[in-house]
This record gives structure tokens, C-alpha cells and sequence, in this order.
């Protein structure tokens, strides 16, 4: 046994210390396929981090990705690993309360896993939160918004479909800024998907895309320029390299977005010295945590990079721990896509969250201030009830 460790977990101790850090896979359906350029999603798989604490609180983080491994190094099942192993023993006894800390000596020992990393610190600053009765976002300094406007993605693959889901979003005010996911099919066709998609919804939205660095630099010049013309506002991520992207900024009048050229500060600062790009869409996993997050947004800030809040498709914990972030940023000139709940089948809140008149109400209660509701999470985790009764899973 480790002493030094249990020593500092007495009862007494004069500050609350992590007790248990429990992590579970949950599959969700989605309403529909989402198709990108890297993969089809038929589900998406949210891997919750559980930190409880010797005072009785529980804090919740969550690690999601795009298609498994298809978008990027770390899928649920790699995190719930690296929690379990690697994070775990270096939190277990560690003072609950000082969050910076802890990260820092998670840091320390863990070199990459951006992810894992989010969703351990989103459960710490859940925690800390509820011990002293306020929201995430005034651990991080204090918001600026209650509401954040929130873009749907369109990516059914089917123009007419497109189309009659962007309608109904409209009826229902629940979005009118719309991203389109191309670079899947040849880009004359995309072309041609965004330029119909945009003239059937005309003035009433914004219409954006994302190519996933599906394009050479060759078929980005061409497309961006035709792109421009179909009256599409915003280009993501055409191309893969920052080389390319700052190659191609401005040259054309339609902004670009940088996404999975951003992993963190670092990245943010090289993409900002090259001039790679007129918007940074921040994501906190893909920066590596909540402080993180504000730590590129101000690198763009301070770079007259416009903002967008980015989303991994999150549920519902990684989205409001998103919220509470975006909603401290001193700009957020394109919004946030923040719509990852709405995307699948099931709720596990206990009080859904409030996507009204196109925008998210940010959670104002202690900690992210949601509620896990726990019966329905038994049902969909992995290898839990739906498994004993016999219900197919649908894995990411
Ligand atoms: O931005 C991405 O690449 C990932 C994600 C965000 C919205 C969506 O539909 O997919
Ligand atoms: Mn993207």
C-alpha cells in the first residue's frame, strides 16, 4: 500500500479530497446518420467521468469523438483506459479543491490525451462548483452571456432532406445558422448541394461549411471561390495543414475557420503567427480542458482571429461544460454550434436543457448545472441493462 498517498486522505483533512474516480461508457442512437467526410455516425458514444469527492460531492465530465478513431487520436474506449489507469492514481487522495493543480500534476505525468484531460477537468470544475454554490463559468472568471446563438448541421447526405430538416429547424426557432458537411462526394456536387441548400433558405440563414480537410489546396481554391458565389459565409477546415490554410486566407470572400488544425494554445499561437485563418472554432477537448479553451481564445483575441464555440458532438455534459467556457469569452463573433444533445435519441438529464428562439440558455446552477439521470444511463451503458434485455447497440 502507498503510504504517502493514504496518509493524506485522513478524515480530518482540512480540505475535501478526491475519494473515487468511476468512468462508463454510454452508447447513444442518433436521431439520424450523420454523414462527414471521415466517417458516418449512427450513434455516439459519451465516456462519463465520475469524480467523487470526501465530501459527499460528485462531479461529472465527459470525453466524446467523431466516428472512433476517424477524426483524431482518442476514442471513448482509449479515454476511459487512460482515466482508469494513468489519471485515477495520481487523483485518488488529491485535494478536490485546488482544480489547477491537480490538472498540472495530471499534466505532469500525462503527455497527450487532450480528451481525457477535458473530461477529468470538467468533473473536477463540476464538483468545485457545486461545493461552493457557482456556476462553472464563474470559476473561470465570470460569464458574459446567459445565451449563446447555436448553428445545426445539416448531414443527412441528401440535398431535399437538407433542405426540409433546415425548414422544420426554422419553424420550431431552434436554429437558423446552418453548417453543411461536405467533402465526401466530388466537389462540383457539393458545390452544387450547397448552392441549393442556400437559395432555397435564402436571407433567413447563414449558410457554412465544413470540409474536414477532406481537399487539396487545389480543389479548396476552386471551391472556395464557387463557394463564395453560392453565398456560403464560412469555410471550415477545407485543407489539412496550416501551410495550406494560410495560403488560402483571404484570398476569397468567404471567411475561414480553422478547427482541426487547433490543439490547444500552442497550436492557436503558431495558426495566429502565420495568419492562418480568420476564425478559430475552439473546442475544449480538442484544447485540452476548460482553461485551456480561454487560453486560445485569447491567443485569437489578441491575433484579431475571429471566435466560434466548436462542439465533438458532445452530450449533454461536455456541451454545457462548452457553454459555461463560450459563455466567459470576451468576443464570440460567429456563435457556437452547441447542438450535440439534440443530435441523439435520448435524454439523460434529469431537466432538459433550454434551446429556445435559436439559442442555448447557459445552465446557471452550481457546478455545469445539470442533473445525470442516472436510471436512464443504467439502461444505455455499455454492457449494462440494454445488453441484459437483449437491445442491439450502436456504438460511435
Ligand atoms: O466540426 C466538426 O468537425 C465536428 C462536428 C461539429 C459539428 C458537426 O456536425 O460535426
Ligand atoms: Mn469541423
Amino acid at each position: 500500500m502507498n503510504t504517502t498517498l493514504t496518509s493524506v486522505i485522513p478524515t480530518a483533512a482540512a480540505f475535501p479530497v478526491v475519494e473515487r474516480v468511476e468512468t462508463l461508457l454510454v452508447d447513444l442512437p442518433t436521431i439520424r446518420p450523420h454523414k462527414l467526410s471521415v466517417a458516418t455516425m449512427n450513434g455516439q458514444t459519451l465516456m462519463l467521468v465520475k469524480v467523487h469527492c470526501s465530501d459527499g460531492i460528485v462531479g461529472i465530465g465527459e470525453g466524446t469523438t467523431i466516428g472512433g478513431l476517424a477524426y483524431g487520436g482518442e476514442s471513448p474506449e482509449g479515454m476511459k483506459l487512460a482515466v482508469d489507469t494513468y489519471f485515477r492514481p495520481l487523483m485518488v487522495g488529491q485535494d478536490a479543491t485546488a482544480v489547477r493543480a491537480l490538472m498540472e500534476r495530471i499534466g505532469k505525468m500525462v503527455k497527450e490525451n487532450r480528451f481525457a484531460k477535458c473530461a477529468v477537468e470538467t468533473a473536477l470544475l463540476d464538483a468545485h462548483g457545486k461545493r461552493l454554490g457557482l456556476p462553472v463559468s464563474e470559476l473561470l472568471g465570470g460569464r458574459l452571456r446567459n445565451r449563446l446563438t447555436v448553428a445545426w448541421t445539416l448531414a443527412s447526405g441528401d440535398t431535399a432532406r437538407d433542405i426540409a430538416e433546415a425548414e422544420k429547424m426554422l419553424d420550431l426557432r431552434r436554429h437558423k445558422v446552418f453548417k453543411l458537411k461536405i467533402g465526401a462526394k466530388p466537389l462540383r456536387e457539393d458545390i452544387a448541394h450547397v448552392a441549393a441548400i442556400k437559395r432555397a433558405l435564402g436571407e433567413r440563414s447563414s449558410v457554412r461549411v465544413d470540409v474536414n480537410m477532406a481537399w487539396s489546396e487545389t480543389d479548396a481554391a476552386y471551391g472556395m471561390a464557387a463557394l463564395a458565389d453560392a453565398g456560403c459565409e464560412l469555410v471550415e477546415q477545407p485543407v489539412a495543414t496550416a501551410a495550406a490554410l494560410a495560403r488560402l486566407v483571404r484570398r476569397f470572400p468567404v471567411a475561414l475557420m480553422a478547427d482541426e488544425s487547433l490543439h490547444g494554445p500552442e497550436s492557436a499561437f503558431e495558426l495566429a503567427k502565420v495568419s492562418g485563418a480568420d476564425v478559430f472554432a475552439v473546442k475544449i477537448e480538442q484544447s485540452g480542458g476548460l482553461f485551456n479553451a480561454q487560453r486560445v481564445a485569447a491567443i485569437a483575441d489578441a491575433a484579431g482571429v475571429g471566435l466560434y464555440g466548436g462542439t465533438m458532438l458532445e452530450g449533454a455534459f461536455g456541451t454545457v461544460a462548452s457553454a459555461q467556457v463560450f459563455s466567459t469569452f470576451t468576443k464570440l463573433q460567429w456563435g457556437t454550434e452547441l447542438f450535440g444533445p439534440l443530435l441523439l435519441t435520448e435524454e439523460i438529464l434529469t431537466t432538459p436543457l433550454d434551446y429556445s428562439d435559436f439559442e442555448l440558455t447557459v445552465p446557471s446552477g452550481p457546478g455545469l448545472g445539470i442533473e445525470l439521470d442516472e436510471e436512464r444511463v443504467a439502461f444505455f451503458t455499455r454492457d449494462g441493462l440494454r445488453k441484459t434485455i437483449g437491445v442491439v447497440g450502436q456504438g460511435g
